[in-house]
């Protein structure tokens, strides 16, 4: 279980005339369960992609567990994440080409972590999703199938927190909602912290608490008001 700390967080990009993100001080406790909202261009992307390391910010300290990933190199930043963020994205983003069961497996064969326990525990995580044509190719399956297998291979390695972005925002309502029901019944059999964007408010609803940005500040923070920037 990961907690996340951030401090004096500014992300700036060029052409924008204020920070694309400012936080002054959020912190997100080990296995809660948060929602992030937000209208469109408030940040909720770059966001993500700044706790997960995918981007490294220009200022700031990001901690995860006391680490703070903003002064890892790129490298050190990819097996981090690898290690412990299982990240669940609107578009999937599986490969087309290889079946559920080696979509799950790739990024742990790739980071040379595929152990028999873990193929072990993809075949299981698959049987929990719901999927039981293991070998059925990517491009032929439905965009909830699709989410499915991404949310088995995005817990895999068990990590300590499941980033999920708009992970309900491409599915018809019934696949979404199962989807939704899936990412935090795994989380919380898993233990693990749960960071949800997303405007599906069936979704955000059964969270623990809501974030809202506005033009890359936080606006509104339902159970900490205080801790707004
Ligand atoms: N690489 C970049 N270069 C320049 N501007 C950027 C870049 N990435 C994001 N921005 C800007 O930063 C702001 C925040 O973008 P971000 O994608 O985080 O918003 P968002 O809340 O995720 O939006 P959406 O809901 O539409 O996906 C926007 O004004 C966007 O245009």
């Amino acid at each position: 279980m990961l907690a996340l700390d951030i401090e004096n967080l500014t992300v700036t990009f060029p052409g924008l005339s204020s920070p694309a993100l400012a936080i002054g001080r959020l912190s997100i406790d080990a296995g809660s369960r948060v929602a992030i909202t937000g209208a469109s261009g408030s940040g909720k992307s770059t966001f993500v992609n700044i706790v997960t390391g995918l981007e490294r910010t220009g200022e700031g300290r990001i901690r995860w567990n006391g680490e703070d990933i903003a002064a890892f190199s790129e490298s050190r930043r990819d097996r981090f994440r690898a290690a412990n963020v299982g990240l669940v994205m609107q578009e999937f983003h599986l490969f087309p080409g290889l079946s559920a069961l080696e979509n799950v497996l790739l990024p742990a064969r790739l980071a040379g972590a595929a152990t028999a326990a873990v193929i072990e525990r993809a075949y299981g995580l698959l049987s929990t999703v719901g999927l039981s044509r293991l070998g059925q190719k990517i491009e032929t399956m439905s965009r909830g199938e699709m989410q499915r297998v991404a949310i088995a291979r995005a817990l895999l390695r068990k990590p300590g927190v499941i980033i999920a972005d708009e992970p309900t925002a491409s599915l018809d309502a019934e696949s979404g909602e199962a989807v939704g029901d899936l990412i935090l019944d795994l989380a919380s059999a898993e233990g693990s912290t749960l960071i949800v964007v997303s405007h599906d408010q069936r979704l955000t609803g059964r969270l623990d608490r809501r974030i809202t940005f506005r033009s890359g500040r936080i606006s509104e923070d339902s159970t900490a008001a205080g801790e707004a920037a």
